[in-house]
């Protein structure tokens, strides 16, 4: 007994000598190793964006052009040899600071501390706000830099308007399972909520599959998934903003509360104010998907699919990916925990579907995985852990990487390279010079949100000007005012048209009236067609795109006059709500941060 409670006492002691030790070793990487790496990031950063006007220099253009053309030609050994490791590195910065962020504060069921530390940062923007006005600021934008955005140009804007820093928001305040709600910060990634919510049982009704991607971002822009026939868009899950307007001032909104305004601040590209906080639908997380792969070997099979699948509200997840004018696999998905038995250990003979890790640093990129169902002409069903499903594409960057490093999917680089997915952020500060206007004139990343009766005649435009496979195919609900309408699961018509609406109250927010659910087609990568030019085909895309009361993505580049985009999108609505508010005298219309000429 003596013995036993001496050996207790000596192994709770060398426990906690061992944690005190862990977290005197954590806290020295903090403060030594994150400042230098910090450091060793900025001057990188500075570098490749200092880089981009030397290069265009007459003197130095001619020796950068044939440097490039190098590049360009060896872009993959660099993106391998440089882009992944350095991804790597960039990735133990932010875990870092992500564990600094838990360290400081307590637990997070406790909403005390996290929401005490969240007031001030809050004020801390109220008072830059304020600082800037009297200071003669002109125009307003967040501090954001470009490189980290999730698009591929950079926002010329940010270099003459005064930027607000929201660097510090990017927390979760508090998870309420009570409320089944998440209060966010606007800089949180979806990779960091993901993070925080599984593990204590709970996820995002629609969680956008890029880890980097932020709340402010999918707010303030637009979030999509593949769960959005069924909860519509990441903005529509949320029920509440606060939002610091220029006057200094800090405004809560939500369904019931300034309606206009929690209506207008989607979509609204930071043109109303600085979102300071979002709370969000949570629902339960479930273990795996159950993931139903349907190949299509005809446009009406497909059609019949697709369609069917998504007006149906007992599918958690629905998804499309078109590898031909002809072809096609529709992936029908639903939460669940079990595993079939021979899974769980059973000595059951009956053999299940099976459980497939594809997030594994081995694993296939998801789109050639999918492809093969189509290749064997047979239907299939597997079990995917919940967060291998929602990051299936962030390895692949859909099929963006597929370009970029074409080796990606043999085993020999996988084994030496695999396990480093590049960051989107490295991958954009590295296209400058000749491999820009490569990409500039022989690149796409566009996601056109058409009706979908829209669907084949949208696909077969496309075709014509990009004729560009993989494309991604996602329905989505796009609801009503989100003031008006209840968050989620959404009651399902049949033919998934004509439910009632009422004009959106204060912003640009779809839908047009006549019809609700909507497909996203995501064309990502180098056009085939002979048709295709750059400029000529998306103009010919966007007019098409309008003519059938669709909309444009605006992360994407927009070459539509602002006449044109008045059209797309409702901006009376919120010119309204900007006016209400007194943000129009400091904060720019959105088609002036949206149009081409806003962006390099
Ligand atoms: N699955 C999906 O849905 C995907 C979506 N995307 C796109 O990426 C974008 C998100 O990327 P991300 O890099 O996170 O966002 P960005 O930094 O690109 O922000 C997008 C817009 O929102 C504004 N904004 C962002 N945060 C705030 C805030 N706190 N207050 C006020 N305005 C704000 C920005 O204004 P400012 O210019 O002043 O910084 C900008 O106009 C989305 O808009 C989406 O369209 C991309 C990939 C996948
Ligand atoms: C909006 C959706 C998906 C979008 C992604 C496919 C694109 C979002 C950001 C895009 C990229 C950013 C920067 C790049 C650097 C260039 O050197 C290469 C291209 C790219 C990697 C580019 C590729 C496409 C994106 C990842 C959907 C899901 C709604």
């Amino acid at each position: 007994m003596g013995r036993h409670f001496a050996h207790s006492c000596s192994h709770r002691l060398l426990s906690t000598l061992h944690d005190q030790l862990g977290l005197l070793f954590l806290s020295s990487l903090f403060f030594v190793l994150t400042p230098l790496l910090g450091a060793l990031k900025f001057l990188f950063v500075s570098t490749c964006e200092a880089a981009t006007p030397f290069l265009a220099h007459p003197f130095v253009k001619p020796a950068a052009d044939a440097a490039m053309l190098f590049f360009t030609d060896a872009r993959s050994i660099i993106v391998t040899l440089v882009i992944m490791p350095l991804s790597l590195v960039w990735d133990i910065i932010d875990a870092l600071e992500d564990r600094r962020l838990d360290l400081i504060c307590v637990p997070l069921r406790n909403g005390g501390a996290r929401a005490d530390l969240h007031a001030r940062r809050v004020k801390d923007v109220q008072a830059q706000v304020v600082r800037a006005v009297q200071g003669g600021a002109k125009r307003l934008c967040t501090a954001r830099p470009s490189y980290l955005t999730m698009n591929a140009r950079f926002a010329k804007y940010k270099r003459y308007w005064r930027g607000i820093d929201l660097e510090q928001l990017r927390d979760v305040v508090e998870v309420d399972t009570g409320r089944k709600i998440v209060k966010v910060e606007p800089g949180c990634s979806m990779g960091r909520l993901t993070k925080t919510l599984i593990p204590l049982g709970w996820t995002l009704p629609v969680l956008p599959e890029l880890d980097t991607l932020t709340v402010g971002g999918l707010i303030n822009g637009f979030g999509v998934e593949t769960s959005s026939h069924k909860y519509g868009l990441f903005n529509h899950t949320c029920v509440a903003y606060e939002i610091v307007l220029p006057s200094g001032e800090l405004i809560r909104c939500a369904r019931d509360m300034h309606p206009g305004l929690f209506a207008a601040i989607p979509w609204s590209h930071g043109t109303i104010g600085f979102l300071v906080s979002a709370e969000i639908t949570i629902i339960p997380a479930k273990k795996y998907v159950h993931l139903r792969y349907t190949p299509c070997s005809t446009h009406a099979a497909f059609l019949k699919t697709f369609e069917k699948a998504s007006q149906s509200s007992s599918n958690d997840f629905v998804e499309a990916l078109i590898y031909s004018p002809t072809t096609s696999v529709v992936m029908i998905g639903t939460l669940t925990d079990d595993l079939p038995a021979p899974h769980r250990g059973s000595l059951s003979s009956k053999p299940g579907d099976k459980l497939n890790s594809i997030g594994r640093w081995y694993k296939p990129w998801f789109y050639t995985h999918a492809a093969t169902y189509l290749a064997r002409d047979c239907a299939g069903a597997e079990y995917i852990p919940l967060r291998d499903y929602y990051h299936r594409h962030t390895r692949s960057l859909f099929w963006e990487m597929r370009d970029i490093v074409p080796q990606g999917n043999n085993f020999l680089y996988r084994l030496c390279f695999g396990w480093m997915p590049p960051r989107i952020s490295l991958l954009k500060l590295t296209t400058v010079g000749k491999v820009k206007e490569l990409y500039e004139q022989n690149h796409i990343a566009q996601d056109m949100l058409v009706p979908m009766s829209a669907l084949t005649a949208s696909l077969d435009i496309f075709d014509r000007e990009f004729g560009l496979y993989p494309l991604w195919v996602c329905p989505m609900r796009l609801l009503s005012p989100p003031s008006t309408k209840p968050v989620a699961p959404l009651p399902q018509k049949s033919t998934g048209r004509a439910l009632p609406t009422t004009t959106p109250p204060g912003g640009m927010c779809p839908p047009h009236p006549a019809e609700q659910l909507y497909v996203d087609i995501g064309a990502y990568g180098v056009p085939a067609s002979s048709n295709f030019e750059a400029q000529r085909s998306l103009r010919k895309v966007e007019a098409f795109v309008r003519s059938v009361k669709g909309y444009q993505a605006l992360y994407a580049d927009t070459l539509m006059t602002s006449e044109e985009f008045e059209e797309m999108f409702e901006c009376e609505g919120l010119e309204n709500t900007r006016k209400q508010f007194g943000s129009d005298l400091l904060l720019p219309r959105v088609w002036e941060k949206v149009n081409a000429a806003a962006r390099h």
